[in-house]
This record gives C-alpha cells, structure tokens and sequence, in this order.
C-alpha cells in the first residue's frame, strides 16, 4: 500500500486534550479498554473459525500480552485475534472508535464527577491518548492476502498509515506513555491494574518486561510438559532422581474461568472458599454462599457471600463486584443490587447490563430493577430453603444474619413475604423458634389477614392479642429473666438495633400479635392479688410510700406503683409502657432523643419485700431517704444506663451504705 496521511475530522475543538485531562480518577481504565479490545478481536476471529470462513492453526492459542518497555516508557499489547487491513483501521479507528470518543466526551465533558458515570465504558481506543502522547497501531487481518499496516498518532489531529511489518494475524497497540504518567510504564503498577480489571478476562493475558533476562526453573522430569522449553537435563545418580532445567513457565494473570462461569454441580465447597479468599482477601471463612446461574429472561451469573461479620467491631458493608463478560466493571452498583444486600460480598456478572449510561438512568430501568429483583428473589430462596430443610445450619448462622435479612425484610415487602417463615426467634433456653411457634407456645395463633366485611383491615383488641415478650439486653434485664423464669414464663432475645423497628412491622403485618419487653409491664402471674378487704388499708400504705419516695428522690411526679410481688427477693424495679419506649427508640434514631416525650417509667415497690417494709413503718427514721435512693438507683440499673452524674452517686451512696456495715 501506499504512505498515506489524513487528518481526524472534527467539528470543533480537538478532543485530546479532553482526553488527557479527562477527569476519571482512574485513567488506568486505558488498560482494561485495550485489553477488552483485544479479547473483543479473538472472540471474533473464534466466530469465523466456527463459521467455515476462516481456519484457525492447529495449535492456536488466544493470548493477549502486554510488554512493558521502561527505557523505551512505552507499553504493548498484542492480540492474536483477527486483526485489521488498513481500510478497517481507516474505518474503525480514524472514523467510527474517534466519533465514538468524541461523542462520549461531548456527552461527559461536563460530568465532574464519577458517580455520575457508571462502568466508563465507551472511550475505548482513543482512551490511550489519556496517559500516551503517541499511539500506533500494527495489525495483520486474517484476511487472505491481507498485508500488514502500521498506523500512528501523536495524540494531535494528524496520523499516518504505511504497511507494517507484522508478522501473524493480530494487532499491536503501543502507547509511549506520556510524562505525567510515567507509573504505567512500570511492571509492578501494570501489573496491579491488570488484576484490578483484567482477573477473569476470558482471555490469557502474559505481562513481560522488554530486555528481561531469561528466568529458569527445576521440576521433576515426569512433570515435563511439551510445552516446556528445556535448557538441561539433571541426573541425581545418588539419589536416582531425574530433574530438568526449563525456561521458566508462562503464568498468565487472568484466570479465564472464574468459579462463577461453572455449572454449580462442578463446583466444591473448597472452591468457592478458596475463590473468595482470593478475591475478596478475607481470611475469615464465609458463612454460606449462593451461586447465581440464570440463561432466561437475561444473563446473569454470579456468587453471594454471606461474610462472617462481627457485628460490634466490623463495619458491615460488603464488596459486590460487577463485570460485564468477565470484565471488571465497578464495585457496589446500588442500583443493580438491592440496598439490603450490601452487606454480602460477591461476584455478579451480567452481559445484558447497559453499562454506558449514567447512573440517574439506571434507576428507572426497568431491565436493571428486574435484576434487583432477581437476586433479591435468589436469596430470599436459599435463605428460606436452608431454614426449611437445614434447619440446624440455619440457627448457627442466625445470630449473625439477622440484621440483614431483618433490613431486608423492612426495605422490601416481597423479599418479608418470603422470608416469613425463616425468621427465628432465640428464647432465654438458647432454642429458636418461628413466630409460629413462639405465637403457639404462648397459646395464640398467627392471623395474617384480619379485614372485616368492608376489606378493612379490622382493629384487633388487645385482649385478643398474644403478646411476646422480648429481652433486648441479657444482663440488664437479668432481674426480670430471673422472674420470668421463675414465673415459667419464656421471652425472646431481641437485641440487635434494628429490632425495635422489625416487630413493629410483624405487628402491623400480623395483627393478633404483639411484643413486650420484659419490663414494660408486670404481668398477672407476677403479683399476689389483693383482696377486697385489704384494698384500704393497701391504698393507704401506697399513698404513703409513694410521698416518701417522691421526697427522697426529689422528683414529685415520679410514677409509683406498689404491689405484692411473688418473687421476695425483689424490693423495686422500673416498668416502660411498650408504647412509650417504641416512641423513644424512634426519636433516638432520628435523633431527637433530648426531647420530653412524656411516657415515664414507673416504679414498682414490692411490698412484700422488707426493705419497703422499713420505709413504710420507719418514716422518720434517717436512713429512708438513703434506701429510697438506692432501690430507686437498683431498679433504673436494670431498667437503662445511668448518667454519668447518677452512676457517681450511686457508687459513692453504696459506699457509705458499707461503712455502716463496719459500725
Ligand atoms: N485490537 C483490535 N483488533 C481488532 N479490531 C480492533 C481492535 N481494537 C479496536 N478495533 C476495532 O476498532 C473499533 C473501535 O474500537 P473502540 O475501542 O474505540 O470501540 P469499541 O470496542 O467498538 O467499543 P467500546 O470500547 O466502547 O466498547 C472496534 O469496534 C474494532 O472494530
């Protein structure tokens, strides 16, 4: 062919310097473009194979390498694929990948920052001029007869093309790297950009560095591959073993089959272990796993972690990893994945993805919804399958996965009505239960749907009701599980943070039931009855202690309530309406804590306990203010944290109250 010298037709301004100072913060994308275009190439070349129009050579292996020049500061990559003539490399690059780039630009130029792109996809070729000041292209085309072309650019306007010297069909793409990006023309950093992008490319890609010196290694003879190169055959005779020397073996940096593109039968438990230390660097095993495998209605194949977390210490987001055909597309896509999900760590790879629009156009897609809908359907499908038919498994897991499936459950209805019958409830005997069976064991029965003639949904009484009870913290409420207990009653362990939020859903869901915490109230069993005839004098002697108390503790609207309690050994405790703390839960998390909301504590005084006795019968005597502050300082300890001021008091109050011991 003849030297031939064009300009790049554009309308306005020259794009390059848009390119170059292209605001992505990764303008190591240039590597995952040329590579992508590459793999693009080979699966074509694949196709002709397959189609009778092209024969590929008995040993042909796909490849992509890249070479690393540090003296020369460029970089190569070269692709066996089916290359280009040079009225393709006219066509392609100089007309259709530089329109393409100018309008992607023209569409972005004004986007500062990255949320508001997804995936970058688009660039392409021309994404080279962001770190290269010139660009060549080499290719053969498989094409019979094809002669090679060489073309290049220096990022201006202008280009040449001439034939080439290339041998074997394929393209080179060299880029000399430009001077504010001198790091990619570095192995170790090209390297680090390759994995970041490139892992699970379908593709073998080999990095080398220009001017390396051969490296060797010794295996044993019976491991000899025809593939190997040998430079010396050695002979223990001592020892009778035979080794060789060979030219140290290819590795290549992307693993062409990622566990997430195999059947789920071909996979073992070690294998997803194993792929999830690997990708995920966690070196805490994984609770469980789910594998996402689905042809219809779109592509999507993928693997769900279930991370073990330690919910005090480790923060709980997750690392979902979105790649379009095995290529790295960004982490944590919100829109594809439901909100609640998050806190898994996973692979998801979906080819069908519209990658190259912007992310407000994402959220009112309606294929991308369908996605999140997808995965939310999948997990809530293993979660309830496992609860169904590995029961045991499931409880290990409870404690840790309760937070989230109970987001989930609040975030999205249809992933709640799933989940209906895989919420466990863990009793004060470490046993757990379905609200079925907490419901039954309390004598009730679970009613979803309670509307009336009308279709309203109707309002059930409270006596109607059966009430749950809850501990939201083991050792705080310790005196009121002791009475429970006593009593032969059970509660629940509810002490995850969002569980004031979860039952008040379960109850607007469920209306026959209702949760109490164990101290919201003293329940029938609790208290001795008082009889008719000593009804006055009891009223009495409550009035009475309950001024006493209001004085000692300085607080004249302090709510009292006195009662005969069987269990002898309480002398006061602090009871909170249900309705009240809900209403406290909720103005702590917005917030809005420092407000008076009314909704008091009231405090029971056990009558039948000798302390309360002393008060009632000494009145006068010095020491009641100091038992009065201190029944009321024991039953607020197990009721809620003091306050700095009154945890000092307390302390030092208990103090005195020891000395008198030693009187
Ligand atoms: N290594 C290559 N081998 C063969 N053809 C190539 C190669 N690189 C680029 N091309 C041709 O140039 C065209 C333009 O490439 P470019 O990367 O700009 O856009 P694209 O790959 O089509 O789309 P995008 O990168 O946005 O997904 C490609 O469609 C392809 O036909």
């Amino acid at each position: 062919m003849s030297a031939k010298k064009g300009s790049l037709k554009i309308s306005s301004e020259n794009i390059f310097p848009i390119i170059k100072k292209w605001v992505y913060s990764d303008h190591d994308i240039f590597v995952r473009e040329l590579i992508s275009n590459g793999t693009d190439a080979i699966t074509k070349l694949k196709k002709l194979d397959m189609m009778g129009e092209y024969s590929l050579p008995e040993d042909y292996k796909a490849r992509i390498d890249v070479e690393v020049n540090t003296e020369e500061k460029s970089l190569k990559f070269t692709d066996n694929g089916l290359g280009m003539t040079a009225d393709e490399v006219e066509e392609f690059i100089t007309q259709i990948a530089f329109s393409g780039a100018t309008q992607f630009l023209e569409k972005y130029k004004d986007k500062t920052t990255e949320d508001d792109m997804i995936g970058h996809f688009g660039l392409g070729f021309y994404s080279a001029f962001m770190v290269a000041d010139e660009v060549q292209i080499d290719s053969l085309s498989y094409k019979e007869g094809a002669t090679s072309v060489h073309w290049v650019s220096d990022g201006g306007t202008e280009y040449e093309m001439s034939e080439g010297n290339k041998e074997g069909v394929g393209t080179t793409i060299t880029l000399f790297i430009n001077d504010d990006s001198l790091e990619f023309a570095n192995e170790y950093r090209i390297r680090e950009v390759i994995q970041k992008y490139c892992d699970f490319m379908p593709v073998e890609i080999f990095l080398t560095k220009a001017g390396a010196e051969t490296e060797y290694e010794t295996i044993d003879k019976d491991q000899l591959l025809d593939s190997d190169e040998v430079v010396e055959e050695i002979k223990d005779e001592e020892k009778g073993e035979e080794k060789v020397k060979i030219v140290k073996r290819e590795v290549s940096l992307s693993d062409t089959t990622p566990l997430w593109t195999k059947h789920p039968n071909e996979c073992s438990e070690e294998d997803y272990r194993e792929f999830y230390r690997k990708v995920f660097l966690d070196y805490k095993e994984p609770l469980f796993w789910i594998h996402l495998n689905m042809d219809y209605p779109f592509n999507l194949k993928g693997i769900l972690y279930f991370p073990r977390v330690n919910t005090e210490y480790d923060n709980l987001e997750g690392v979902i990893k979105l790649y379009n055909n095995q290529v790295f597309i960004a982490d944590n896509i919100k829109e594809v994945i439901p909100e609640y999900l998050m806190v898994l760590k996973g692979v998801i790879d979906c080819p069908d993805l519209p990658l190259n629009v912007s992310r407000s156009a994402l959220q009112n897609d309606g294929f991308v919804n369908k996605i999140a809908e997808y995965i939310s359907k999948k997990v809530a499908d293993k979660l309830a399958g496992m609860a169904k038919t590995k029961r045991d498994e499931y409880e290990k897991y409870w404690d840790n996965i309760n937070p989230f499936i109970k987001f989930g459950c609040l975030k999205d209805e249809k992933f709640a009505d799933k989940m209906k019958s895989a919420i466990l409830f863990k009793n004060l005997e470490d046993k757990y239960l379905t609200l079925e069976e907490c419901v039954e064991a309390n004598g009730g029965k679970v009613v979803e749907e309670t509307k009336g003639e009308d279709g309203e949904n109707e309002v059930v009484e409270d006596e109607l009701k059966t009430t749950i009870y809850y501990v939201s913290d083991v050792q705080q409420q310790s005196q009121y599980v002791k009475m429970f207990k006593n009593q032969g009653k059970d509660a629940v362990i509810l002490d995850a943070n969002i569980d004031s939020a979860f039952i008040t859903l379960l109850e607007q869901k469920y209306k026959t039931v209702r949760f109490q915490r164990i101290d919201a109230g003293l329940t029938d069993d609790a208290k001795e009855e008082i009889g008719e005839e000593e009804k006055e004098a009891f009223d009495k002697l409550s009035a009475s202690l309950m001024e006493v108390f209001r004085k000692a503790v300085d607080n004249d609207k302090l709510d009292i309530k006195v009662e005969k309690l069987k269990d002898a050994d309480v002398a006061s405790m602090m009871v909170l309406a249900e309705e009240s703390r809900r209403m406290q839960d909720m103005m702590k998390a917005y917030g809005m804590d420092q407000m008076d909301m009314g909704g008091q504590e009231t405090l029971i005084l056990n009558a039948n306990h000798p302390l309360v006795k002393f008060v009632v019968e000494h009145k006068r005597s010095k020491s009641v203010p100091v038992i009065c502050k201190q029944l009321y300082d024991l039953a607020m300890l197990s009721h809620k944290r003091l306050s700095p001021e009154e945890m000092t008091d307390f302390v030092k109050r208990s103090n005195e109250i020891m000395l008198l011991l030693t009187k």
